[in-house]
């Protein structure tokens, strides 16, 4: 393995932070320091010796900084073959120094764009000659050690220290292999930034934190997570999150979300909702919820929107569930809650951000906006003779939010605060409105003055017909059938109410 011992660095970095034990080793092995204006007074400021980059290149930093290291001499001394005698020729020809490591810490660009910074800052954050110091070195790492990130000092350290201020062949290629990694994570960001404006037809996603899962939807099936839980959750107790949990943790976070302003609980299994409640407490949220289907309770992924306080966490705690979300718990709450070890317990920190939902299929990805459209009250255009009361009105918004996020075909019946069943993933609408029935009854609700709520118009008056009969009063729907008037005769011979909204809520 070609080890070798490292005898000249450049040094430019944005963040100086930690960069301390670097420098310390690379004065006790005598290696001779090249820097740029600020990251050079900070190695200053260590104690050790630095050759300002303008000297190499005889010119100073011009143009505000964007022009400070692209000069022949410093990229000539990282590209240059150490085993190609022209390249040697060259080298000392135009008195070229040898660069064995190069150090770069790029400006921080997405952060720029995330603080909401005007444009001409952000331009200014596109890092050029960085991004040219970490592409030059990577390519030759036979020769050069790049390090792209502030996040490779430990590793770096490791090495240097164990092999005595050298790297081998092995280590340049990994390092080389992280600073691809590095600057092409800085291009896709820029591009997208670009690209809210231009829309060019590319898909350009970076996820620069991987997290090897357990297992995937089942144990033969290898996974991992790409993203940023930490930003999202603070993870209070439990086990790992596993695919089904994360999968289950989304569909949670995006349900909870209609609920904004109101105390809500929700209890979802494979990403259907079995108990969705609203009430003046956590706890009596809860016990609605639990009360909607305490067989799919059972190992379920539970949330609220509200702190979760010693009432709430002693009325759930003797169902094993395996997920609870809250935005805060009270410390009697955990108290109660951390009995079982295993229980994951989630405090989330902020609304899900982005509007976009990406799948791979085929061969191919397909991308679309997130379904962000809620109806309310306004929304309702009254179809039959019948219009609902108020109290039908706020039980029919209530029943099409839970609509929308359960799997279709899918129908909900509820009343104003309460899920009472639904019918879920089904072939067939009437499929879907006869399982909600059939799981109403069997957990005890009287549908008598119910509402039902559909993610898609009615192809047939059947639907109708069969909730009127369970003792359905008011329906939502779509609407935009070709023989919507079926069902809207049958409702209005029959004395139900029924209200279109425009808006269909498939889910796949
Ligand atoms: N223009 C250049 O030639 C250039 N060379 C290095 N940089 C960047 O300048 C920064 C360090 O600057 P300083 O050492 O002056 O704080 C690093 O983030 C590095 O990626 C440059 N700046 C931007 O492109």
């Amino acid at each position: 393995m070609a080890t070798k011992k490292i005898q000249s660095a450049l040094i430019s970095v944005f963040y100086k932070d930690n960069l301390e034990p670097i420098i310390a080793l690379l004065k006790k092995h005598g290696v001779k320091i090249y820097s740029t204006g600020g990251t050079q007074k900070f190695i200053e400021e260590q104690g050790a010796e630095v050759i300002p980059v303008e000297e190499l290149t005889s010119y100073p930093s011009i143009f505000g900084g964007r022009v400070k290291t692209l000069h022949p001499k410093v990229f000539g001394g990282i590209l240059y073959r150490r085993d190609n005698d022209g390249d040697v020729a060259q080298a000392g020809e135009y008195d070229i120094p040898a660069i064995d490591l190069v150090i770069v810490d790029l400006y921080p660009f997405e952060e720029t764009v995330a603080s909401g910074a005007p444009e001409a800052d952000i331009i200014e954050k596109i890092d050029i000659g960085g991004i040219s110091l970490i592409r030059a070195a990577a390519k030759n790492f036979k020769d050069v050690t790049i390090i792209a990130s502030k996040d490779q000092y430990a590793e770096l350290e490791g090495r240097l220290t164990a092999q005595e201020g050298a790297t081998t062949l092995a280590d340049r290629r990994y390092f080389a292999a992280q600073a691809f990694q590095v600057s092409s994570n800085y291009d896709t960001h820029i591009f997208n930034y670009f690209n809210q404006e231009e829309n060019i037809p590319a898909l350009k996603v970076s996820e620069t934190k991987a997290k090897a899962l357990r297992y995937g939807e089942n144990p033969h099936q290898n996974a991992h997570f790409y993203g940023n839980m930490e930003d999202l959750f603070d993870q209070l107790n439990g086990k790992e999150l596993s695919y089904n949990n994360l999968v289950d943790v989304d569909a949670a976070v995006n349900l909870i979300a209609e609920f904004k302003g109101e105390t809500a609980f929700a209890i979802l299994k494979h990403t259907n909702a079995c108990g969705v409640a609203l009430a003046s407490t956590v706890k009596e949220a809860y016990q609605k919820a639990f009360a909607a289907d305490t067989t799919s309770a059972f190992g379920g992924v539970l949330i609220t929107n509200q702190t979760v306080d010693k009432d709430a966490a002693e009325e759930m705690h003797s169902l094993f569930f395996e997920v609870l979300i809250a935005p805060a718990f009270t410390g009697e709450a955990l108290e109660v809650l951390k009995g079982k070890k295993n229980r994951i317990l989630l405090v989330q920190k902020m609304d899900l951000p982005g509007t976009k939902m990406i799948k791979t299929l085929l061969n191919g990805v397909i991308e679309q906006d997130k379904d962000l459209a809620t109806e309310t009250k306004a929304d309702f255009t009254v179809a039959t003779k019948k219009a609902p009361t108020e109290a039908e009105k706020d039980a029919l918004v209530f029943a099409a939010k839970i609509c929308k996020h359960t799997k279709s075909n899918t129908i909900i019946l509820s009343n104003g605060d309460q899920l009472f069943s639904s019918g879920v993933g089904q072939t067939s609408r009437v499929d879907a409105l006869l399982q909600a029935i059939d799981k109403a009854k069997a957990f005890g609700f009287d549908l008598n003055g119910a509402v039902m709520a559909s993610d898609a118009f009615f192809p047939f008056p059947d639907c109708v017909e069969i909730a009127g009969k369970a003792g359905i009063t008011a329906v939502v729907q779509p609407g935009g059938s070709i023989k919507d008037q079926l069902s809207v005769d049958y409702c209005d011979a029959n004395g139900i109410a029924m209200v279109m909204t425009g808006v269909r809520h498939f889910k796949h």
